[in-house]
């Protein structure tokens, strides 16, 4: 198993650090770091601090932020960047930006569970500039192409 470095930005986090021990499970909750609720209106984005840095070190890995399946499906909360990457050499704090896409306002509360956080190989490449490419099956065919059955 790989262990990369974390440091805990806000003390209250110390509560949950059995959480930040590996689980199995494959997203890490990410708390928000916050001082007091804060409401979202219906379509306002916010950046929120999480209270934890990570550094991967190894350009061979990154970390991508999700959304929680229940707080996006059933009260429109999702990401502003739709997906945040963390790349393997950012070392500053882990923010969320919170979308409410949904229609209501939603109280976000101080160190409730806003996104998850999963580790992710990263190859990387080389790009060689070629005039045209050896020919394969789908060719340009795209968005699609193929039909629906
Ligand atoms: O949801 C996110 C997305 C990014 N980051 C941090 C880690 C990442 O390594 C850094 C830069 O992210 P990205 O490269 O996606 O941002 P950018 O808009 O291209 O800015 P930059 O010029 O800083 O690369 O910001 C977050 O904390 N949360």
């Amino acid at each position: 198993m790989k262990t990369i470095d974390i440091r805990i930005l806000d003390q209250r986090l110390y509560a949950q650090l059995p959480a930040y021990a590996t689980t199995g499970a494959a997203g890490l909750d990410l708390r928000a770091c916050l001082d007091a609720p804060l409401t979202l209106e219906p379509g306002a984005t916010t950046l929120v601090p999480t209270g934890i840095a990570i550094h991967l070190a190894d350009p061979t890995l990154a970390a991508m932020l999700l959304p929680r399946s229940g707080l996006g499906h059933k009260h429109g909360i999702v990401l502003g960047n739709l997906v945040g990457l963390i790349d393997s050499d950012y070392q500053g704090q882990i923010f969320v930006s919170v979308w409410n896409r949904g229609q209501q306002p939603f109280k976000i509360e101080p160190l409730e569970r806003i996104a998850q956080m999963v580790v992710v190989p990263v190859v990387q490449v080389g790009f060689n500039v070629v005039e045209s490419f050896s020919e394969s099956e789908r060719g340009d065919g795209g968005f699609g192409s193929t039909g629906k059955h």
